[in-house]
């Protein structure tokens, strides 16, 4: 599904780079969680992956298409076949839930029916279906300014899954939400992802999360892959390679 081979980021020529010679491929199915601390190249791995990122070196291929070398109407392409998933959501705040839901559509569509506002009947109907399937079907006309953080990223799942995505990309979906609420959207992600085989790829900070739910885990360490491998192999040892500074840093204060 996809690959990575020997992919370097080097952001600014005096600092190290962001991601180092990193190799893996993510297979059709894979739910992989990706953790590390603050700065160790999560986010970044994310964007090489989505065509958002210039690479250094190396090259990613997505379903057999080298990504920087696609052209910019295939990188579109590309994209809307890609859900994203979000800290801080993305939505648009004076529409309704239901609205918001619908410009999941918009890489699907021409620029004048976006502005318009223009959605056949099979979309909306496909909107409701999701709204049901993320537990908001009585919220589909509430603004989604006054939803809570919980309730905005179930919004942002159903309107990923109106693109109909090949592929779930998070980066940390969960991070402004409470340890239950986070719980829940993990189980509603890891839900939508075993009923369609859905390949799945989120940043999380939350170890028991990623052991919890991931098929796969990846750690990485100021922008090097240190661990690789199922969430049952993640013993404390490594936990500790991967945190082992922040501890210190901690005992520090
Ligand atoms: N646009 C940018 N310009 C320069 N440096 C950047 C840029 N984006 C990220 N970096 C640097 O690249 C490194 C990796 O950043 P990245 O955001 O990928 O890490 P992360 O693991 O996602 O961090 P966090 O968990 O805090 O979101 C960091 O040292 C960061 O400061």
């Amino acid at each position: 599904m996809l690959s990575l081979d020997n992919v370097t980021v080097t952001y600014d020529k005096e600092t190290e780079p962001a991601l180092s010679n990193l190799t893996l491929t993510i297979k059709e199915g894979e739910f992989v969680c990706v953790l590390g601390r603050s700065g160790a190249g999560k986010s970044t791995f994310i964007r090489t992956i989505n065509g958002l990122q210039t690479l250094t070196r190396g090259a990613v291929h997505v379903s057999g298409k080298e990504v920087c070398q696609l052209s910019e109407k295939e990188t579109r392409n590309l994209r809307t076949g890609m859900g994203m998933i979000f800290q801080h959501f993305y939505l648009i705040p004076r529409l309704s839930v239901k609205q918001n839901v619908l410009t999941g559509r918009f890489g699907k569509k021409k620029a004048y029916q976006n502005l318009l506002g223009l959605f056949s009947e099979e979309e909306i109907k496909q909107a409701d279906y999701y709204l049901q399937e993320v537990g908001l079907a009585s919220f589909a006309n509430r603004r989604v300014e006054h939803l809570s953080g919980g309730q905005k990223q179930r919004v942002g799942i159903a309107r990923a899954m109106m693109q109909e995505p090949y592929l779930l990309l998070g980066d940390e979906p969960v991070a402004s939400l409470d340890p239950s609420t986070s719980d829940s959207i993990f189980r509603l992600i890891r839900t939508l992802h075993e009923q369609r085989n859905l390949t799945t790829i989120i940043n999380v900070h939350d170890v028991d999360l990623a052991k919890k739910y991931a098929s796969r885990i990846l750690a990485l360490k100021k922008g090097e892959l240190i661990f690789d491998g199922h969430p049952s192999e993640l013993t404390d040892k490594v936990y500790g390679l991967i945190y082992e500074e922040e501890a210190l840093d901690q005992r520090a204060l």
